[in-house]
């Protein structure tokens, strides 16, 4: 199944910039493994925005649920998610 996600990022403001720095570099290690193993198809920033789009391929709620949670980052992320079907007028 497909999923649409939005992920807006809120640090609080007790972190300090290097405890940013390393939750940003887990992140993208954890983000880089996801896309190689192909559970994320897509991320893109939204521009002017701490935020993203994330397109995500899994078997069902659950393992989304797993994935997204797993995300080091997942504390101070709000999370909107949207379950993609086949739009009718789709060709491909
Ligand atoms: O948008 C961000 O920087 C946070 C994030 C979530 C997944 C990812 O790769 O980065």
């Amino acid at each position: 199944m497909l999923y649409m996600t939005r992920m807006d990022v809120a640090f609080p403001p007790h972190l300090s910039a290097a405890q940013i720095a390393d939750f940003q570099a887990r992140e993208k290690e954890y983000s880089g493994n996801l896309q190689r193993e192909g559970t994320i198809v897509g991320i893109w920033r939204i521009v002017g925005e701490y935020a993203n789009h994330c397109l995500f391929d899994v078997p069902d709620n659950d393992t989304l649920h797993e994935v997204l949670s797993g995300f080091p980052m997942f504390p101070y992320m709000k999370i909107k998610v949207t379950p993609l079907a086949k739009h009718p007028n789709s060709i491909s």
